[in-house]
């Protein structure tokens, strides 16, 4: 697996891409990144996971951070991913527009992006998953929910630290 730093500007000749802030590497970003890999492995390209550093949480509302930079990348290795790109997640980076944002992930010319339904990027979260459809194919995966009906989140996972409920945490986190 490489890791690449978003301002290397890499380009690849075709791939297949997920993109989001992963922290965790929960059981909802675990399905997100196998479909992309399964994927990547039936066309014979390669799969990218794009991400930021800090999580844009973190970086917009001080929410801790579940999983380090190193941890994230030891975890896509071991789901595998071929390239992982992060984004230094600064005050310029955060300015970006969703149109900009489009023209870096067309240097990667991704036969197919998989994000979840929710997906939001660009700056003030304006970019989503309509918009990405109108310059690539993307197929979004379906939200993965826990046994008691809930989105798995990173958020909801930091709500039940907090709570001190590390016992349900373990099956969202899901290692
Ligand atoms: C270029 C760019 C600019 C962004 N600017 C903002 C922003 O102004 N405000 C914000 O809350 N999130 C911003 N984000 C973060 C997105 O809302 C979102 O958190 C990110 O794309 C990761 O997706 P995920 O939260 O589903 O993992 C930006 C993302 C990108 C790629
Ligand atoms: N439960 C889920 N089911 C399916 N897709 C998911 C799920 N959770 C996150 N994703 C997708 O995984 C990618 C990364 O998501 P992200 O890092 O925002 O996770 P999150 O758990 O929603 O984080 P947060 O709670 O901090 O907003 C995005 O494409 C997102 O749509």
């Amino acid at each position: 697996m490489e890791v690449h730093e978003a301002n290397e500007n890499l380009i690849l000749p075709k791939s297949i891409i997920t993109i989001g802030a992963f922290d965790g590497v929960h059981r909802g970003h675990q399905k997100v990144i196998r479909e992309t890999v399964r994927e990547s492995a039936i066309e014979g390209v390669q799969s990218v996971v794009y991400t930021f550093d800090p999580p844009p949480r973190a970086y917009f509302q001080g929410a801790h951070i579940l999983t380090s930079v190193k941890e994230k990348i030891h975890r896509f290795k071991r789901l595998g991913v071929d390239y992982v790109v992060i984004a230094p997640f600064d005050e310029s980076y955060t300015k970006r527009s969703p149109e900009s944002f489009i023209s870096e992930l067309k240097r990667l010319n991704p036969k197919s992006i998989r994000v979840g339904e929710d997906f939001r990027f660009g700056k003030s979260r304006k970019g989503d998953v309509d918009l990405l459809k109108k310059h690539f194919l993307v197929q979004p995966i379906h939200t993965v929910y826990c046994t008691k009906g809930t989105r798995i989140s990173s958020t909801r996972i930091r709500e039940l630290m907090l709570e001190g409920d590390i016992q349900q945490t373990e099956p969202l986190l899901g290692w």
